[in-house]
């Protein structure tokens, strides 16, 4: 574990000091405190974190998470994600009256795919709130001993890092796990999350802590009382597809986009236009009849053009790219003088 967390610190601090970004640099030209975070935040993570300006992922949704809006952030890994969504969430449990207690139980969740990026993002989260002292972190994740987690989470862990599989076991049997004063729910790489076959879990857990959008569950679990708390839910993904589409249809709320380029809005709004057919369960292909919306501040002046067609086929993994070499062969049959752009 710990060679697979040194490799990644590596990558992570060439890609930050490397400067990459859509417009050259990787850092925005404000500070911490512009973004509206405390001061005291903003001098731990300058003076003890070494981090002297935002990065532009980071100069972007802070500001918005703080307003508490939904946000579905687009970025490449080692642009600094965990901050974006660590900081404000400290800087607005800092600021509770009366403080932040044990006794609260958990009021932000982080969902991550792997235990190492579980560890990773705890070691953060401890470095964050070392000003922060009332403010508990804590972590649970498959391959853990179960009854030490229990007990943790027994006394009250008030940011909880967690890994689906090993959650969703809390959720359903430890009845000490104060989980409905959650306030945040955060879906860090959510891309692999999926990828792992995570889907079935996530929904479930979403069910658990009522926080789908459109649930039903409600009312077919009369046992499970969802707290009425309105959440904000997070989403971070390097990478975009159906899957991360259907669940940011059903955990978020008007999300405001970050770090999307104009083809990636359009990839979302074509997935959200048709009726979505697949389930975060690669098993359930047939689930969902809901029809897919993700209302944002960004899409609302994007439209398609009206002479633009738009059809798609289910098709198996192995024969994607025969079936478009035969669909580009009939349409260049077809209309010979036509080109097909990409
Ligand atoms: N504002 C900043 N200034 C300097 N370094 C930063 C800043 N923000 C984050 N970093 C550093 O950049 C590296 C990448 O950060 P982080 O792990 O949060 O990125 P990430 O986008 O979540 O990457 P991954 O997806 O791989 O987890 C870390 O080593 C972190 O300490």
């Amino acid at each position: 574990m710990e060679e697979i967390r040194g490799e990644k610190e590596d990558r992570n601090s060439e890609a930050v000091k490397g400067g990459r970004g859509n417009d050259g640099g990787i850092f925005a030209s404000c500070s911490f405190a512009d973004l509206g975070l405390h001061s005291s935040l903003c001098e731990h993570l300058k003076d003890k974190m070494g981090f002297q300006v935002p990065t532009q992922i980071q100069a972007q949704a802070i500001p918005v998470i703080l307003s508490g809006r939904d946000v579905l952030v687009n970025a490449a890994t080692g642009t600094g994600k965990t901050i974006v969504y660590l900081a404000p969430i400290i800087h607005l449990l800092q600021m509770r009256n009366p403080r932040v207690q044990r006794s609260d139980g958990t009021l932000a969740l982080v969902l991550v795919p792997t235990r190492e990026l579980c560890m990773q993002v705890y070691e953060i989260l401890q470095k964050l709130l070392r000003r922060f002292i009332w403010i508990v972190p804590g972590y649970i994740m498959g391959g853990e001993n179960r009854a030490k987690e229990k007990a943790r989470l027994r006394k009250g862990i008030s940011v909880l890092i967690a890994t689906p599989g090993r959650l969703l076991d809390h959720l359903k049997n430890t009845s000490s796990f104060i989980y409905t004063n959650i306030q945040w729910i955060v879906y860090d790489e959510a891309d692999r999350i999926l990828e792992l076959g995570y889907g079935k879990a996530i929904e479930e857990i979403l069910d658990f802590l009522g926080s789908r959008h459109g649930s039903t569950f409600e009312q077919k679990n009369k046992m499970i009382k969802p707290s009425k708390i309105s959440k904000q839910n997070l989403l971070l993904s390097a990478t975009l597809n159906d899957k991360v589409n259907h669940l940011a249809n059903i955990s978020l709320q008007s999300p405001v986009m970050i770090g999307l380029d104009d083809k990636k809005v359009s990839l979302i709004t074509r997935c959200s236009s048709v009726k979505q057919l697949s389930s975060l369960d690669s098993h359930s292909d047939e689930g969902s009849e809901q029809l897919s919306t993700l209302p944002s501040q960004s899409l609302e002046n994007y439209n398609l053009p009206a002479q633009l067609i738009q059809r798609y086929l289910k098709v198996p993994c192995g024969s994607r790219l025969a079936l478009l070499l035969s669909i580009l062969k009939s349409i260049f049959r077809k209309a010979g003088s036509q080109k097909v752009w990409y």
